[in-house]
């Protein structure tokens, strides 16, 4: 199974507070979040919207608790904005990482993207990126992750339902249309299964070029009344379409077992984001973090 040296477990915060949706989780503090992180026996997390802005403040306050930042997502507009605004943001995001002691950064690109869009249907309006906008999009992400490569770290790209960069098809385009020494690739279970894509070619094809995996569960019945009812991306999070590994419809095993005989490096990042009214953050954290001790034996 896993080289338990290879391998750090992560979860992300946005099972206690959500950066898409502040309100969920808005009585939940930052201490509580990364306290149940800890006490479920997670080492590391991302950045959420209430985590200290200080560098000092907030490595002691992760140190305390055994905990360390695996990553940050950045937002970026090549698509819809001057390169210029997107590099200065990412500059700053950059060595804020980097005195955080995180090695991969984690972009989106945002430019035309639905997923901030409560009423927009998820399924019928994801954006479709002209012939122009990829060439844009690539050429930014190359010197994006040029910059990335100064400072000894890895843009990973996050592919993202409600985005330009979803299916399996536009992540083939996106690796082809970028240099390998510079735009890497972030693997996020659920959004490929809730797009209706399969995990593993991706996993497959791309293995190379993965530095970082969030590993994210769906809900299959939940997946369908998305698609029935046409809710948005935002609707379907409330609705409780992620959750956990283990929680959800999606089979975690061959995942599990591609990586491990792989020589892949670094974090399995749990990310889940649903109600915390509904669904105890902490819960949830002890139920995943079982799974991933009894199914992939770390
Ligand atoms: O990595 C992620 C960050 C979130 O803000 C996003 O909406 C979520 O779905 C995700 O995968
Ligand atoms: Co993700």
């Amino acid at each position: 199974m896993f080289d338990k040296n290879a391998i750090q477990l992560g979860i992300a915060p946005i099972g206690w507070t959500n950066d898409d949706m502040p309100e969920l989780g808005g009585d939940i503090t930052f201490e509580q979040c990364v306290s149940e992180m800890a006490l479920a026996g997670f080492t590391g997390t991302e950045v959420g919207n209430k985590y200290p802005k200080d560098v000092d403040k907030l490595k002691n306050s992760l140190q305390l608790r055994g905990l360390s930042i695996a990553s940050a997502w950045f937002s970026a507009y090549l698509t819809t904005k001057p390169y210029e605004e997107t590099q200065e943001a990412f500059v700053k995001h950059r060595d804020f990482l980097y005195a955080m002691g995180s090695k991969v950064i984690v972009v989106s690109e945002q430019g035309k993207s639905i997923q901030g869009e409560m009423d927009t249907p998820l399924f019928e309006n994801k954006p479709i990126f002209s012939e122009q906008e990829w060439h844009v999009l690539a050429d930014g992400l190359n010197k994006l992750g040029e910059l990335a490569k100064e400072k000894d770290m890895k843009l990973v790209f996050h592919h993202h339902m409600g985005t330009g960069v979803q299916t399996s098809e536009e992540i083939d385009r996106l690796m082809d249309m970028t240099e390998e020494d510079f735009v890497y690739l972030l693997f996020d279970t659920g959004h490929l299964y809730f797009s209706g894509d399969d995990p593993l070619y991706i996993l497959n094809k791309y293995l190379h070029r993965i530095k970082h995996v969030h590993l994210k569960d769906v809900r299959n019945d939940v997946a369908e009344l998305v698609k029935r009812e046409k809710l948005s991306f935002l609707q379907a999070v409330k609705e409780g379409v992620f959750t956990v590994p283990g929680d959800g419809s999606y089979d975690f095993k061959p995942v599990f077992e591609m990586l491990s005989q792989s020589t892949y490096k670094g974090w399995l990042l749990v990310e889940a984001e649903q109600n915390p009214e509904k669904a105890n953050p902490l819960e949830y954290a002890l139920i995943a973090r079982k799974y991933l001790r009894e199914e992939a034996g770390i």
